[in-house]
């Protein structure tokens, strides 16, 4: 109907243009969050050799059994350094926690469980069991994967690249997305209001998404219903390997999103989804560039950057979490487009429970803040009752 593509087909249309900027090796403090491009391998074995846990004397666990047996400190070996020599029957060597076992030992006397004197210890504890020894690679040894290529970088990942000596880590590049929103009613957050105008919320949403997503957020600004006020703000986003206009894409007077973009070059590929919100939707090429045009309704604009800019960045992020829920509540017959009904999932008695928000206008931001799932309706789906199981898709 109305010249509008299905979501599968603006799906299968924006597959071949998915982003994927690359690679870059940067160090690994400024790694936390990024995506790993390349497997993080081990430079070394951790610990390096049998190392101490404990302050103490390194011996032999038989010459320790009794109370009162006596041992001569043949030497020292502090953390960083390695023994000189090893130790025979009745030795023991003074050690530090980290430090390098000397050969001839197999316990280490906490120095609790001693008594120095001069060159000798006494036991005061009898030993009964081999303890206080790291083994050699108990952490990890060379060659091991330590961080698998495609995850998204934790501290714990970054402190496991470090031992493993690495100093540096291969990411994704983060592709460069511009949000450019559109419309004279706009004014930046912070503004001082006047009648008739209105605060641009859509592009911090969307900042935020494509952060979250791995990629880096442009915000050049706020364009004013013109062609040329659009095409300036196009010129001055050539870095970016994607564009977000927002607005101006439906039939009104001024919507002169897609007739800015014509002019500077675009090709158009499909303009309208029969999707609910955000039937305007389109998607060009400006060059290499990709131009995912977005209504300017929030609620439409958040929903068709999960339902089609995820996929588009996907090469960084993986696939939405798609859900199955029992309705809390039943629905009437869906209409033509494809219907995403922002609502509340949550678990009860086992059971994965989703309830639609009650106002599903797409002009609404408190019912997108509520929400944390997204219930997808065929088109034309017959109305269906509480209890029946619907299909969901989790909102980042
Ligand atoms: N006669 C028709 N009118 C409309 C149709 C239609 O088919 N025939 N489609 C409607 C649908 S569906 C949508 S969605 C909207 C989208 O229109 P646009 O993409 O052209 O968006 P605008 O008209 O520029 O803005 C719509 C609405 O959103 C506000 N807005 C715009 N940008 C922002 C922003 N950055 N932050 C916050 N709010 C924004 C704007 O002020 C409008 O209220 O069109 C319907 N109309
Ligand atoms: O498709 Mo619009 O997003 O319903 O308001």
């Amino acid at each position: 109907m109305s010249g509008l593509i299905s979501v599968d087909d603006a799906r299968r249309a924006l597959a071949p243009h998915a982003l994927d900027a690359g690679e870059e090796t940067i160090g690994i403090n400024d790694a936390l969050g990024r995506i790993l491009a390349r497997d993080v391998l081990a430079g070394t074995t951790a610990p390096p050799a049998d190392v101490s846990a404990m302050d103490g004397y390194a011996v032999r666990l038989a010459d320790t059994k009794d109370t009162g047996s006596q041992l001569r400190v043949t030497g020292e070996v502090p953390a960083g350094t390695l023994p000189t020599h090893a130790i025979g029957p009745g030795e023991a060597m003074r050690i530090f926690t980290g430090a390098s076992l000397p050969d001839g030992a197999d316990h280490i006397l906490i120095q609790e469980e001693a008594e120095r004197s001069g060159n000798h210890i006494r036991v005061t504890v009898p030993q009964s069991a081999h303890q206080h020894i790291r083994k050699a690679g108990r952490d990890f040894s060379a060659g091991d994967v330590l961080v698998p290529a495609g995850i998204c970088l934790t501290p714990a990942d970054l402190g496991l690249t470090a031992a493993g000596n690495n100093a540096t880590v291969t990411v994704r590049r983060r592709p460069l997305v511009a949000i450019l929103p559109g419309g004279d009613e706009l004014l930046p957050p912070g503004s001082a209001l006047s009648p008739g105008k209105i605060i641009d919320s859509n592009s911090a949403a969307l900042a935020a998404l494509v952060r979250s997503w791995g990629g880096e957020a442009l915000t050049p600004g706020i364009a004013g219903d013109s062609v040329a006020a659009i095409r300036a703000m196009i010129d001055a986003v050539n870095e970016a390997d994607l564009i977000l206009p927002v607005g101006g894409a439906s039939v009104g007077d001024y919507d002169y999103m897609k007739a800015a973009f014509t002019e500077a070059g675009a090709d158009i590929l499909f303009s309208g989804i029969a999707v609910r919100p955000g039937k305007p939707t389109w998607f060009a090429r400006l060059g290499q560039q990709r131009v995912l045009g977005l209504p300017g309704n929030p609620a439409s604009a958040f929903v068709c950057a999960q339902l089609f800019l995820r996929p588009l960045m996907m090469s960084t992020t993986g696939p939405a979490t798609v859900f199955k829920a029992a309705l809390e509540t039943g629905l009437s017959k869906a209409g033509f487009r494809e219907t995403y009904l922002r609502a509340v999932s949550r678990q009860q008695d086992g059971q994965t429970i989703v309830a639609p928000l009650a106002d599903q206008d797409s002009s609404l931001l408190r019912p997108l803040q509520t929400a944390n799932c997204l219930i997808r309706r065929m088109p034309n789906a017959p109305a269906c009752a509480a209890g029946d199981t619907v299909e969901c898709v989790k909102l980042d």
